[in-house]
């Protein structure tokens, strides 16, 4: 058996996100379209024979180490899932901002699951680890699937598509973070003036229509996040200033992310940037392994 699993955890980006509506449980039903950026945490599982305890260490000191990692919750239910008689090492090597709508714990524990499964050679498909994942989070099964997807209901019901063709972007997480449960706890859906076109963004994207991805566009919550936290929308409005040619706040938020022309437009917007908000990262769309063109994991 596999000594250790290494598993790289990508970010995601929202390209279009609307909410449909309230249901009875609290929750809402969405159609958004998911877009795995280069951006990723890396993640390393080994098994304990020794006992049966989930040891998560992390580069960063503020992730907490105990069952509200979300990483952690995903090592405890797999056990429990798949009756796994033995403990996991899990350690996560941090490169994604926390509490960012980029999706950092949801694919942390997107990698556990997957690691596990690898680790113990476990003969499942990956719609049941998908199932499993969702009892962490409404993200969470994106992050198992990958690439680019239409995510609908919860945000489970997953449509693959093809991805956005390498793209250079720039992402800027403001020096605050934003409950996702906040943000959609203060969503008023009769306030939404513009909505999302799902199936014309998707046709920009299959057809690499450039300046019709950027015209598209679109993520209900900014009505709630911006509005609270005006200096959300004073980001989009500095990235294009310094060369962006389309912007959007990415899930709940508060990060933003401009799209560039070039890496050097990239770079430049990046140093200004920079000097306000450490943590703004260079990155690219991400659809795997192949189509992919190096390894960053946001060290500009
Ligand atoms: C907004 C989005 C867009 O991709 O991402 P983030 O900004 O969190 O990255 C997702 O819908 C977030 O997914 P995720 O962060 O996994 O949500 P969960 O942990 O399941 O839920 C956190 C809280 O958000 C609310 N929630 C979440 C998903 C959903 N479809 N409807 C909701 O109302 C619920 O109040 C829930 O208690
Ligand atoms: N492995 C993890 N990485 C990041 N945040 C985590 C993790 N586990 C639990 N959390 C908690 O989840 C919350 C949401 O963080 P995150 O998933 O990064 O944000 P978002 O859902 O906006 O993309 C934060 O309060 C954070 O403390």
């Amino acid at each position: 058996m596999t000594a250790a699993v290494t598993v790289k955890a990508h970010a995601k980006i929202n390209l279009t996100l609307d909410v449909i509506g309230k249901r009875t449980d609290g929750y809402h039903d969405v159609e958004m379209i998911m877009q795995q950026i280069s951006l990723h945490d890396v993640v390393t599982i080994s098994q304990r024979h020794e006992d049966l305890a989930i040891n998560l260490t992390s580069t960063v000191s503020h992730l907490p180490t105990d069952s509200t990692n979300l990483a952690y919750r995903a090592a405890m239910l797999m056990r429990e899932v798949y009756g796994i008689q033995s403990g996991f090492n899990i350690h996560i090597e941090k490169h994604i901002p926390v509490a960012a709508g980029l999706a950092g714990g949801s694919t942390d524990a997107a990698a556990v699951i997957t690691g596990i499964a690898k680790l113990m050679a476990l003969p499942v498909e990956t719609a049941s680890l998908e199932a499993v994942g969702l009892k962490i989070g409404a993200d969470v099964p994106f992050c198992i699937r990958g690439g680019c997807v239409i995510a609908r209901g919860l945000g489970e019901i997953l449509e693959p598509i093809k991805g956005l063709e390498y793209v250079w972007l720039l992402l800027v997480k403001p020096n605050f973070g934003v409950s996702t449960k906040e943000v959609y706890g203060n969503l008023d859906l009769s306030a939404i003036k513009a909505k999302p076109n799902t199936q014309a963004m998707v046709a920009a994207i299959r057809d690499n229509q450039r300046m019709t991805v950027i015209s598209e566009l679109c993520n209900v919550l900014e009505t709630v996040t911006i509005k609270r936290y005006p200096e959300v929308g004073m980001i989009k409005k500095q990235l294009v200033s310094f060369g962006a040619e389309g912007v959007l706040m990415s899930g709940s938020g508060p990060t933003v992310f401009g799209f560039f022309k070039d890496l050097n437009r990239a770079k430049l917007a990046h140093k200004k940037m920079k000097r306000f908000y450490h943590q703004s990262y260079i990155v690219t769309t991400y659809n795997g392994e192949i189509s992919h063109k190096g390894d960053m994991k946001g060290e500009f």
